[in-house]
């Protein structure tokens, strides 16, 4: 197939004055290539300046290269700037478009000559990317050449170009699944959100930012926050230093997180190195944040921007390089709201944030952990001959399904364990782990929210709302029988106790 062959440029300032007759010596870039050996079918012309300057141009380059009107085309383009590479790009990508192009009839030949280097910068780009097109330039010496340096794109940089991705992703994420990934084997789970943050948890623990853990007590901040230390090639041979900032007493924050001088204050018989000092070239886990005193919360500021910590009573400033995991299941947002935490301190440990959801938004954990801390245990009987090994009964891993887990993964673990060394014989049945779960008090989302898909025990279900109620009315009226009855609806104090002793509720008798 013959290509129609187009000439695509810019009219530049020299175009406009070689028709202005103020370059007598000079015909201008596209008059010069218009007037070499290869005869173009179309003239494709953008400008930028004046309409009407350019129309003139127009007229005198078909005058002068003998071109027909009707092949010379003119376009307006708009441009802020005529050094703007963006406005250019996109306003000659959206032209060019308009255009139809590229169309395999056509061959393009941009000019690089008229017009500004950005201009000429992006003729460049466009020929190699969405327009291929040939190049030509003109200049007084050498006259009209090609352009022709060998640049592919996609064999000569996309390859190293997606090489470099790629080894950057899997420095973030895949790398991990030798060294890295190990760490998180502890981190048993089954559910969607929780390998969401062990994948975030994977691409953060490289760096040595600061990363903050949010989650209900017992969901696994401290168990993350290990295995963020341990995926640190630079950390993981130092301490991973845990501090439940909760359990220190205001008064002494400051120097157990900094260290003090001897003679600080009464009591400081010797100097002390604090919980950063311990933790130098480690990773330092403060526990429970939100609790730390404000006036540590500026010294810890501090140290995070100035990466060194200078002990209470002394002058002295020492450099010390920890990495920082912070944990809370305070709403930290709301305590920066309210001004009892610090929002520059929370923006400097909030740079990577781990949401760990509560167990009873990812029920389908449950059967994992239990398997997880049934066989741990199993385990741990397997030497011992007093100890049996124990299995779950099918009711009552569902019984384990119903409740809440208010403590979270923690309790959990508990629960299974209390269970497990209660029960007489082999068989972990229900009646043994109710007895292990303490607290049967959140019910509702419980009860109502079960997979139905398992199948459910629905008789121990409504014992189990019927119980929860029994419990709450005899514990709103102080065990008064007669009283709870009636809030429970029953015709008489005697009903009450009936049900009382067919689930094993309260303690039997009336006392009123
Ligand atoms: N996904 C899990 N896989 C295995 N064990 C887990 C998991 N999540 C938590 N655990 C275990 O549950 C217990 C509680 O976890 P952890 O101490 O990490 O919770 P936490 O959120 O730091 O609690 P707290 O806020 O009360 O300090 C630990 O024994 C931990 O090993």
């Amino acid at each position: 197939m013959k290509k129609t062959t187009w000439l695509v440029a810019w009219i530049g300032k020299t175009d406009h004055e070689a028709a202005e007759g103020l370059s007598s010596a000079n015909q201008g870039p596209i008059a010069g290539a218009l007037l070499g050996a290869q005869r173009f079918d179309k003239v494709y012309l953008l400008t930028n300046y004046p309409h009407a300057r350019s129309v003139v141009f127009c007229t005198w380059l078909e005058a002068t290269t003998g071109y027909l009107p009707d092949q010379v085309e003119l376009y307006d383009i708009d441009l802020p700037s005529p050094i703007d590479y963006a406005a250019i790009y996109s306003a000659v990508c959206s032209n060019l478009l308009a255009a139809r192009l590229p169309r395999d009839e056509v061959q393009l030949t941009f000019h690089l000559s008229p017009g500004t280097p950005a201009m000429a910068a992006i003729w460049i780009i466009l020929s190699k990317t969405r327009f291929p097109a040939r190049l030509i330039q003109t200049s007084r010496e050498r006259g009209i050449e090609p352009v022709d340096f060998e640049f592919d794109l996609a064999s000569d940089f996309l390859p190293e170009f997606l090489e470099r991705g790629s080894a950057r992703i899997e420095r973030l994420s895949a790398s991990p699944v030798g060294a890295v990934a190990q760490e998180f084997v502890a981190i048993v789970h089954q559910s969607t959100v929780m390998r969401e943050q062990i994948e975030l948890a994977r691409r953060v623990a490289v760096y040595d930012v600061p990363v903050l853990i949010l989650g209900e007590s017992g969901t696994g901040k401290e168990l993350f926050a290990q295995a963020l230390h341990a995926a640190n090639p630079k950390r993981k041979n130092a301490l991973f230093v845990p501090v439940n900032c909760g359990a220190i007493p205001t008064e002494l924050a400051n120097s157990e997180l900094f260290g003090h001088a001897k003679g600080a204050f009464t009591g400081a018989v010797k100097s002390h190195d604090g919980y950063f000092t311990q933790a130098d070239g480690g990773t330092l886990f403060l526990d429970e944040i939100g609790d730390l005193p404000l006036d540590a919360q500026v010294r810890l500021l501090r140290v995070l921007q100035n990466k060194e910590v200078t002990p209470v009573g002394s002058g002295t400033a020492r450099k010390v390089d920890v990495r920082i995991v912070a944990a809370t299941h305070r709403d930290l947002a709301a305590d920066v709201a309210v001004g009892r935490f610090r929002e520059d301190l929370f923006h400097r440990l909030a740079v990577g944030i781990l949401r760990l959801p509560p167990l009873r938004e990812r029920r389908g954990d449950l059967d994992v952990l239990i398997d997880l801390f049934l066989s741990a245990f199993n385990d741990d009987a397997r030497d011992r001959p007093e100890a049996q090994h124990k299995v779950l009964s099918e009711s009552a891993r569902k019984l384990l399904h119903t409740h809440e887990w208010p403590g979270n993964v923690r309790e959990l673990q508990h629960t299974l364990l209390r269970a497990a060394i209660w029960s007489p014989g082999e068989s972990i049945d229900t009646r043994d782990v109710e007895s292990a779960i303490f607290q049967v008090r959140r019910i509702s989302d419980a009860v109502l929210n079960q997979p139905i898909s398992q199948g459910i025990e629905l008789q121990q279900l409504l014992d189990r709302v019927a119980r929860h109620y029994m419990e709450r009315a005899l514990e709103h009226t102080g065990h008064r029988k007669a009283a709870a009855a009636k809030l429970l609806g029953f015709s008489n104090h005697q009903t009450l106790l009936n049900w009382e002793k067919r689930l094993g509720v309260g303690k039997g008798e009336s006392d009123d």
